[in-house]
C-alpha cells in the first residue's frame, strides 16, 4: 500500500531489496533483505521471488554492493555557531551522499562546546528537522566538569553516547585540555554508565625533546617544519599516560564498566605498541584511524597546501603502509572521518603558512570511495569495510541496532559500485560546506554511491536527497 512519504524518496514502508552481493556478518552472500516500518525484517541468501510478501515491491540492485550503513563516530559539524563552517543540514547531506548513515558529532567546534546539559539542548535544537541521517552526541570532558561528578552525570543522563577530551590544546577556548586524573575522574563516571571515553592522544612536550621550530628559520610553508612540531613521541607520550588509567578498566578494577577509545592514530610505530601491550593485559582500550592517514603521507604534500594539515599530522609513506597492516591484522578497530572543517580563509591556503592554518581535514562525503580506492592495493575486503566503518564503530558507540545488515536492525543501509570511477573535479557535487579545502579534490576514485536508506527511508539516490530531512538525533537511555 503505497503512502505518500517526504522522509523517503519510495513510497513504501515495506519492501525488498535484491543484489548479488549483500555483506552480511556471515560474509557476502547473493539474496534479499526484506525491509518493514525502518527495520531489517529478515535476511534472505539465494534467489528471491516475491509474492509471498504482502508488498511485492522490490528493488533489484544487480551486482551493485549491499552494505550496512557507515557509522562515522568522529566529526565536527560545528552548529550551532559556527554555521559558515558546517552544519546539520550540509553535514547530515553530505553523509548520506556518501554512504554514512549515522554521524556521532564531537563536541568541540561549535559554540558552546558540549559540555553541559544547556550545551547538549541547543545542539538538539539545532538538528531539529536539520538531519538527513541519524546523529549522536559526544559529550566534551573538560576541567571544569572532570572533578564535578554531578556536572558529568547530568551530561550523561541527557543522553550523550560517551564523553570526548583532549590532552593537548585544542583550540578551541572552551574546550581546555584534560590531564590524567580528570581522565581517570570521566572513566570512573562513566563506569556506571558502561559508556566511552574517546582521547586525542597528544601531549606537549619541553623543546628538549622534541626537534624545537625556530621562528624565522624553519620556512612555514614546508610540511617537514610542521612535522617536527608534532613528532610521534607527542602520541607515545599521551598513551603512556593514559595507560596509567585504562588499568582502572580491566575485569576487577576500579573503573570496570568504561572504555577508553582513541581517536585519530597517526603514529604507527610505539604507539601502536603501547596500545597492543594494554589490549593484551586486559585493558578496555580501541584505537580508530582516519582515511587521510591511510591515503597521503608527508612526503607527498606539497609546500604551502595547507589542506592537509591536521593534528596528528600525516607522517612518512611507511608509517602509512604500517597504519594498514595494524588494520587488516585487527591491532587498529576502525576508522573514523574526523572531518573538521572550517572557513577557507582559515586555511590561509594563500600564505600556506602550517604553523597557522586551521588543522583539519574536510573529508565527510569521500571517505567511502577513499577507504575503498586506496585500500584495494592493500587487498582489503567489503567484509572488512563493514566491520571498520560499522560494526565496531555501532559497538563504540552503544547502538545495538545498528551496524549490521542483520534481521531485527535498523534498515540503515548503502548501495555502491565499487568499480565506478570518478574524479572530484568541479563536475561532482559535494554537499558540505566548504569543498574546496578538502584535501581529497582533484582526486580520482572508485566506488560511487548509489542509494542510501536510513531506518528504511530512501534518503539519498542520484545526486538527490528525499523532500524532508527524517534523520533522528540519538540519545543514550
Ligand atoms: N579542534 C579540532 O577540531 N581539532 C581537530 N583537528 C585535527 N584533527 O586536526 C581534532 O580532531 O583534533
Ligand atoms: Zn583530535
Ligand atoms: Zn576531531
Amino acid at each position: 500500500k503505497p503512502s505518500y512519504n517526504l522522509c523517503s524518496m519510495i513510497p513504501y514502508d515495506t519492501y525488498t531489496i535484491t543484489s548479488k552481493n549483500i555483506v552480511t556478518p556471515q560474509g557476502i552472500i547473493s539474496g534479499a533483505v526484506e525491509v518493514k516500518g525502518g527495520y531489517i525484517l529478515s535476511v534472505i541468501k539465494g534467489n528471491y521471488s516475491s509474492g509471498k510478501d504482502s508488498s511485492g515491491f522490490v528493488i533489484d540492485y544487480g551486482d551493485a554492493v549491499v552494505m550496512p550503513g557507515l557509522i562515522d563516530v568522529h566529526s565536527h559539524l560545528d552548529e550551532p555557531g559556527k554555521s559558515e563552517w558546517e552544519g546539520f543540514e550540509s553535514g547530515t547531506k553530505a553523509a548520506a551522499a556518501g554512504g554514512i548513515t549515522t554521524l556521532i558529532d564531537m563536541p568541540l567546534n561549535s559554540v558552546p562546546s558540549t559540555v553541559s546539559v544547556d550545551a547538549l539542548r541547543l545542539k538538539l535544537d539545532a538538528a531539529e528537522e536539520n538531519i538527513y541521517v541519524d546523529v549522536g552526541f559526544w559529550g566534551g570532558l573538560v576541567p571544569e566538569n572532570a572533578f564535578d561528578a554531578t556536572a558529568l552525570k547530568g551530561l550523561l543522563d541527557a543522553g550523550v553516547l560517551g564523553l570526548k577530551s583532549f590532552m593537548c590544546p585544542s583550540g578551541i577556548d572552551d574546550f581546555p585540555m584534560t590531564n590524567a586524573s580528570h581522565i581517570k575522574e570521566g572513566l570512573h563516571v562513566l563506569a556506571k554508565y558502561r559508556r566511552p571515553l574517546l582521547v586525542h592522544a597528544e601531549v606537549q612536550l619541553d623543546s628538549e625533546s622534541t626537534e624545537s621550530v625556530k621562528d624565522g628559520v624553519d620556512d612555514a610553508r614546508s610540511y617537514s617544519t610542521y612535522l617536527k612540531t608534532r613528532p610521534p613521541s607527542m602520541e607515545e607520550a599521551a598513551i603512556r599516560e593514559l595507560l596509567e588509567v585504562t588499568k582502572d578498566t580491566r575485569a576487577g578494577g576500579s573503573a570496570q564498566g568504561s572504555h577508553l577509545h582513541i581517536v585519530h592514530l597517526s603514529d604507527s610505530r610505539v604507539s601502536l605498541d603501547l596500545i597492543k601491550t594494554a589490549k593484551n593485559r586486559g585493558d578496555s582500550i580501541t584505537v580508530e584511524t582516519c582515511p587521510h592517514y591511510l591515503a597521503f603521507s608527508a612526503e607527498e604534500i606539497t609546500d604551502g597546501d595547507t589542506r592537509f594539515k591536521c593534528a596528528p599530522p600525516i607522517r612518512d609513506a611507511e608509517n602509512k603502509d604500517q597504519l594498514w597492516d595494524a588494520l587488516r591484522d585487527g591491532h587498529i578497530d576502525m576508522l573514523s572521518s574526523d572531518h573538521s572543517p572550517t572557513v577557507p580563509a582559515l586555511k590561509l591556503l594563500d600564505e600556506g603558512d602550517f604553523l597557522k592554518a586551521w588543522g583539519g581535514i574536510s573529508s565527510l562525503q569521500y571517505v567511502l570511495p577513499v577507504t575503498w580506492s586506496y585500500g584495494r592495493k592493500y587487498g582489503i575486503s567489503l567484509n572488512q569495510l563493514a566491520t571498520w566503518w560499522s560494526d565496531r564503530p555501532a559497538k563504540l558507540a552503544g547502538l545495538h541496532l545498528k551496524g549490521g545488515i542483520v534481521s531485527g536492525n535498523h534498515a540503515d543501509i548503502v548501495v555502491w559500485d565499487p568499480e565506478n570511477e570518478f574524479v572530484l573535479d568541479k563536475n561532482h557535487t559535494a554537499y558540505h560546506k566548504n569543498p574546496s579545502i578538502s584535501a581529497y579534490i582533484g582526486k580520482r576514485l572508485s566506488g560511487k554511491v548509489l542509494a542510501t536508506y536510513v531506518r528504511g527511508n530512501l534518503v539519498y539516490k542520484d545526486g538527490k536527497h528525499a523532500h524532508a530531512a527524517c534523520g533522528a538525533p540519538i540519545l543514550a537511555n
